[in-house]
């Protein structure tokens, strides 16, 4: 395939809000494509590499060659292109590179070479088009798109399921299946602003339903992979962090199982069972560890279980999946629980795992299966106070003791119909002088557009943010805004595509007049 029918194709996603028309769009481009490219069709028109990076910044893309009269750029070539790319190292590899971009770019038109320079820039970055995507490659190849998701979370990418289900059709999804060793996307949590709102979504009065009500410990996601004597921690972001953690490996090696996939929580806690605060917990899991401080070890808690000695469950009813748990992990490795019918008793469970330090709870349906890698309905969150997790869109110059440092934030919800991001506020408050001088540099590295006042940056990076409520607000694009937004802490372990959607804004906290 031409790299002009990957832009055309671009243009005619973005010019359109129809979530249908993008659907055929993208499912067009991708019926015209050979199923082994169909991966980095799939990849570029989600605004990501297959590499994840190549060392391009944007300082390589400033100055661009003249561009190619004709298109006669195919996309394997650009692949091939940035995988050489990719792999320069050592000394003048930031000229070689260059170099070899220059060589790249010189060979497409411009619309073209718009197209490539901001994929490299990480401009065309629109994760929340996944969904999108998986309908397309569904109309594309004539399979279901719950196949294509789920294919999708097996794998951890859409990509190879696009062409393995353009090649093969259903059965070559059927492949995909879940192996332990290798991590699967964990499920998310909705968010209810209180108990009695998560009770109406799971087990409505009447209904006669109990929900499973887990305590929420602000701590790390930890999916525990047990192969004979084997165990593996993975992160939410797939990451393979065992070596970091011994102590965790140590307490699921003495478990009565052969082969298991668990799903968890890590957290440092203090001798009085509350939590120590989240710095001391992900400090275990970052590259970087300070050395002068001792490692406090983390605490496991296992809440579900989606492999047993042979059985997959991923499937199988929460219940289910709770009772399998409870048969192999003891009560002092699972994360408190308590199964109620009663949103009297739920509110108990709330107030105590809240009087402990931690964050609230999680109240799950007992009838739902795991919904891998989505913000499933099955389970939701409750909070004392919600905060949200939003994208940096923007920064603007500090004044007095901060000129010179990155420091009026631009905070962004995320927007699922399209894939871009709603400007909901500012703020540059709760920053320590750490944290600003780390934004200050991060965000420069990131910056795609700047005037004397702002810095228009790539929108990746996550930051936790507590705030008042939401208030109508004309001025900005969703009709809405923050009120007393601050900063807590950035969500390293996060990207802009599982940042907190527009509609999550308004499920956790009413609109003010
Ligand atoms: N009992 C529990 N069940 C499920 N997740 C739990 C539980 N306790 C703590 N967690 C954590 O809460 C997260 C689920 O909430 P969600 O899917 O909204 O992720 P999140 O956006 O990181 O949440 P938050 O920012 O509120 O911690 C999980 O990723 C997990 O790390």
């Amino acid at each position: 395939m031409r790299v002009t029918e990957l832009t055309e194709t671009s243009r005619v996603v973005a010019g359109t809000s129809g979530r249908k028309a993008k659907v055929t769009a993208l499912a067009e481009c991708l019926r015209a494509a050979e199923p082994e490219e169909a991966a980095t069709v799939v990849a570029y028109l989600s605004g990501e590499l297959p590499q994840r990076q190549i060392g391009v910044g944007y300082a390589a893309l400033r100055d661009l060659p003249p561009p190619a009269v004709e298109p006669s750029l195919t996309v394997p070539e650009v692949d091939a292109a940035f995988t050489e790319i990719g792999a320069v190292s050592g000394a003048g590899s930031v000229a070689r590179r260059r170099e070899l971009v220059a060589a790249v770019l010189g060979r497409a038109t411009r619309p073209e070479q718009d197209f490539l320079v901001r994929l490299l820039a990480g401009e065309l970055r629109q994760g929340a088009l996944d969904g999108v995507m998986a309908e397309a490659i569904a109309a594309a190849a004539g399979v279901p798109a719950a196949a294509v998701r789920r294919a999708a979370m097996l794998r951890g990418a859409l990509g190879p399921v696009a062409t393995a289900a353009l090649a093969e059709g259903a059965p070559g999804l059927d492949a995909f299946t879940l192996e332990v060793g290798r991590p699967i996307k964990p499920m998310l949590a909705a968010a209810a602003p209180s108990m009695d709102e998560a009770f109406a979504k799971l087990a409505p009065a009447g209904s006669g339903k109990e929900v499973a009500v887990e305590w929420k410990l602000d701590g790390i996601r930890a999916q525990v992979h047990v192969s004979g004597g084997e165990v593996r921690v993975f992160t939410r972001t797939l990451d393979d962090i065992t070596v970091r953690l011994p102590e965790v490996a140590e307490a699921v090696r003495g478990l009565p199982v052969r082969d298991a996939v668990f799903d968890g929580e890590l957290i440092a806690l203090r001798p009085d069972g509350r939590p120590h605060p989240f710095q001391v917990t992900s400090a275990r899991t970052a590259t970087r560890t300070t050395r002068s401080a001792e490692p406090v070890p983390l605490s496991v808690f296992l809440f579900d279980v989606l492999h047993l000695d042979g059985a997959d469950l991923l499937d199988a009813p929460g219940a289910e999946r709770g009772a399998a748990l409870a048969g192999v992990v003891p009560a002092e490795l699972r994360m408190p629980r308590l199964v109620t019918g009663d949103a009297a008793r739920a509110e108990e469970q709330f107030d105590e795992a809240v009087a402990r330090g931690h964050e609230g709870v999680v109240v799950k349906s007992l009838d739902t299966p795991y919904t891998a890698g989505r913000r499933g309905a099955g389970w939701v969150k409750v909070k004392p106070r919600h905060t949200l997790d939003l994208v940096v869109l923007a920064v603007e110059w500090g004044h007095g003791r901060r000129r010179g440092l990155l420091s009026n934030l631009h905070l962004g919800a995320r927007d699922p119909e399209t894939g871009g991001f709603v400007m909901l506020g500012k703020t540059f408050k709760g920053l320590t002088d750490e944290l600003l001088a780390w934004q200050t540099r991060r965000l420069r590295e990131l910056a795609v557009r700047e005037d004397s006042w702002t810095v228009h940056v790539r929108p990746e990076l996550v930051v936790e943010i507590a705030f008042d409520g939401v208030q109508h607000s004309p001025r900005y694009p969703g009709g809405i805004a923050l009120r007393f937004a601050r900063v807590l802490r950035y969500r390293p372990d996060k990207s802009a595509a599982e940042a907190d959607t527009i509609d999550t804004v308004r499920a956790v906290a009413p609109v003010l007049d």
